[in-house]
């Protein structure tokens, strides 16, 4: 199958992007990991797919599959690539797109400035809907990680996300406690694992380590799921700035009922066609 694509990324996140409406796709686990390998395919933390709407009301369906071949809910960084690939492809000319995830649907506006804003959804708090296994509904819950006792908070941004205060982000255990959050007994949906350094009521510094990708130079779901959990803690108060390794988000929450909007860049690195057996 001879497959066209685009390499683009948000904040270092980095992603391969198919045009599924104007070219057949046919993507197997294998093929997905084959795209994110860095070595032997393209390289990506995620493989994007566009596609035409499957509902009344929305513009396109985008699918997401992790680099690990695994097809997920919700991807925030990946959004802001999806409305530029779709302006960039002449797909559509619409600045504010409605398109539908895994997860529902969410509505990403490209501004004038070339940044793009994202309505991402009301974040879940409710434990069974992470999902996280508690009989609890505490903002903070402790999780034993293979014996060091953490405090973290779960929530959901159509993905799942753990997160957890520590004093300073880039001495954080992301390397060794990321696999163990990810992969923890607790969370059967696995789960994405960030851990947030707050600099002061307004901004955070934060790492995730993301199921299915690892480590990740930025993750917009995760740094929404930060924000809320840094809010409802009442370390935080809204708009925040996130720094991560690959550049700053502004997120805005008005409060548990509101949707998170999320606002960031979204850039494209080059165009390819490669050859999939
Ligand atoms: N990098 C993404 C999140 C991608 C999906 C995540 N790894 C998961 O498995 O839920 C983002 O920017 O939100």
């Amino acid at each position: 199958m001879h497959l066209r694509f685009a390499k683009m990324h948000g904040l270092g996140n980095d992603f391969v992007v198919i045009d599924a409406v104007r070219q057949h796709v046919e993507l197997t686990p294998e093929r997905v990991r084959f795209l994110a390998d860095r070595h032997f395919g393209v390289g990506c933390d995620q493989l994007l797919v566009v596609e035409p709407a499957g509902q009344a009301g929305v513009d396109f369906r985008y699918r997401i599959f992790n680099a690990d071949g695994g097809e997920v809910e919700q991807c925030g960084n990946g959004a802001r690539c999806f409305v530029r690939f779709v302006h960039e492809q002449g797909l559509t000319a619409k600045r504010e797109i409605r398109v539908e995830t895994k997860s529902g649907v969410i509505a990403p506006r490209l501004e004038d400035s070339g940044l793009v804003t994202v309505d991402m959804g009301v974040p879940v708090f409710a434990p069974a809907r992470v999902p996280f296994v508690s009989d609890s509904d505490a903002v903070v819950q402790p999780l034993d990680v293979a014996g060091t006792p953490v405090a973290i908070t779960a929530v959901s941004m159509g993905n799942p996300h753990a997160v957890q205060v520590v004093a300073d982000v880039d001495g954080a255990p992301v390397a060794a406690q990321g696999p163990l959050i990810e992969n923890h007994a607790r969370f059967p949906a696995r789960v994405n694992a960030g851990f947030m350094e707050v600099v002061d009521e307004h901004r955070i510094r934060l790492r995730v380590y993301e199921r299915g990708a690892g480590e990740t130079l930025a993750c917009g779901t995760g740094a929404c799921a930060a924000v809320v959990a840094g809010i409802r803690r009442e370390l935080l108060v809204s708009p925040v700035r996130v720094e991560t390794r690959g550049g700053e988000l502004e997120i805005a929450w008005a409060g548990v009922g509101e949707p998170v909007l999320m606002t960031g860049p979204a850039v494209t690195v080059f165009a390819g066609e490669i050859e999939l057996a």
